[in-house]
């Protein structure tokens, strides 16, 4: 096993070989997929004749266009219509496994692989979307791939990719109470820049990270790529074997051992070189908002919208386009921001620990009249487990709507959509203009349990000043 950082090592295990490019030919582990990435994917697999090299290493579910409400086929829009059943044709012809919508399996792509455990320290993994870097939570190299590279993946279960800088992201130190993983990260974007992890892995390491669940790590990981980075990953740990031990597909038996053996060994070694190195103290870290265009466009709660004079030459201009789409006022507090709409849910934030988190502060209140307020649960598994545990009745008692599994309005391609110049309070990880399903819609990001409290007091609040 060579030496260095996990990054280096596993994509080293995975290369297949140098392209004359310079490119590394990769060998991608797991294949997830979704309908708004796949379809054309799969046609131009057909068009040049070719079928799906390693199909039992490819999962496919639904999550973007799924309605939250009726579920009834055919779907109300066409165009959800016409991706659900290119999915499902694509995966029955080419023999994948399929979680549809019922299974009791289906739910966010990001969601769903690391709950049943297809996810796994040392792997490769791409997807069609973004946000695939979440998976970097279990030590995996996992990013987002354009549509040409599904076709690749498909085809060849590899990509031609150029290697990525490792850049360690330390932070250390107790989380103050009230201030939870979405913070960190909202902080460590804001202080790094949307565009800072350009060309960069992010390992993030620390004792902070340490101490949070695999949940948790999930809610870091999977905003790297808002912060430019194409992948982010933690060390796997004994954190992560807990999780994983007994899952749908975790090795089994003397398998487990084996593997818990080998994924301690891809972990990054004490005397690794790193490209770049940043250390974060977590003491020094807010409940945190986002008040304009960008996720690196966030402030501690108690602070002000920052005035064009205290910020840095570059990060002007977007801040003169936040002001008038947002409708802000620089100096004013963000504290106090009336809101519309409150959303908890997303690949971010619509896990069972953050829905019992959720529920945990809602419990006793009332959402505050005019405002409309729902959760969506991240995977049928997540919204079985919170009926289970009573959690949909907390939220419904105390006013929130209680709805099935799927991305709803953190993008809005399903009928849950902001509307005119609404603002909303959601726990999802993208606030650019017309996000959430209007062209004038305004987004403010943060944790859930900040979603809850602006819920209940009709603007944006402190959730400290609740529990
Ligand atoms: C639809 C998909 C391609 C997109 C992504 O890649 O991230 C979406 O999931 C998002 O969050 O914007
Ligand atoms: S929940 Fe949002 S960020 Fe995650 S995959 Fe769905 S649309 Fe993308």
């Amino acid at each position: 096993m060579s030496k260095g950082t996990l990054f280096d090592k596993v994509w080293d295990l995975h290369t297949v070989k140098i392209l004359p490019s310079g490119q590394t030919q990769l060998f991608i582990g797991l294949h997830l997929v979704h309908e708004v990435t796949s379809p054309q994917a799969f046609a131009m697999l057909r068009e040049r004749g070719l079928t799906v090299l390693f199909p039992e290493r490819t999962v496919a579910t639904v999550d973007h266009i799924v309605p939250t409400e009726d579920q009834a086929r055919p779907f109300v829009d066409d165009l959800a219509e016409q991706m659900m059943e290119a999915i499902e044709t694509n995966a029955t012809s080419n023999g994948i496994r399929f979680y549809n919508i019922g299974s009791g399996n289906q739910g966010i792509v990001h969601v769903i692989a690391p709950e049943q455990g297809l996810t796994q320290p040392g792997m490769t993994i791409a997807c069609g979307d973004s946000h695939t870097s979440t998976h970097g939570a279990f030590g995996a190299i996992a990013f987002g791939i354009g549509t040409s590279q599904v076709r690749d993946v498909l085809a060849s279960q590899t990509l031609a990719l150029a290697k990525l800088k490792v850049r360690r992201i330390e932070v250390n130190g107790t989380l103050k109470s009230g201030v939870y993983a979405k913070d960190v990260i909202l902080h460590i974007i804001r202080k790094l820049g949307v565009k800072g992890g350009v060309g960069y892995a992010y390992e993030f390491a620390g004792t902070t990270f340490e101490m949070m669940s695999m949940e948790e790590r999930m809610t870091i990981c999977n905003m790297s790529i808002e912060g430019g980075a194409r992948c982010g990953y933690i060390n796997p740990d004994d954190v992560t074997f807990e999780y994983l031990k007994g899952r749908d597909f975790s090795p089994k038996d003397e398998e487990w051992d084996q593997a818990v053996t080998w994924w301690r060994s891809i972990r990054s070694d004490e005397d690794a070189v790193y490209d770049d190195v940043v250390i974060f103290d977590a003491l020094q870290i807010e409940p945190t908002v986002t008040w304009g265009i960008t996720p690196g466009q966030g402030i501690g709660v108690s602070e002000v919208i920052p005035v064009p004079e205290s910020l840095a030459d570059g990060d002007q201009a977007i801040a003169q386009e936040a002001y008038k789409y947002m409708k802000l006022t620089p100096g004013d507090p963000i504290k106090g921001t009336k809101v519309d709409v409150c959303f908890i849910g997303s690949c971010t934030n619509g896990r069972i620990s953050d829905l019992r988190e959720a529920a945990r502060i809602a419990q006793g209140h009332q959402v505050a009249a005019g405002v409309k307020a729902f959760v969506v649960p991240g995977s049928e598994r997540v919204k079985q487990q919170a009926e289970a545990e009573g959690l949909d009745q907390i939220f419904v008692n105390a006013g929130f709507e209680w709805r099935e599994a799927g991305c709803s309005m953190c993008l809005a391609m399903n009928p849950d959509k902001l509307q005119g110049d609404q603002v909303s309070a959601s726990s999802s990880n993208r606030n650019f203009k017309g996000r959430q399903g209007s062209s004038t819609g305004r987004t403010l990001l943060m944790s859930p349990a900040m979603v809850v409290a602006a819920a209940i007091s009709g603007k944006v609040a402190d959730v400290r000043d609740l529990v």
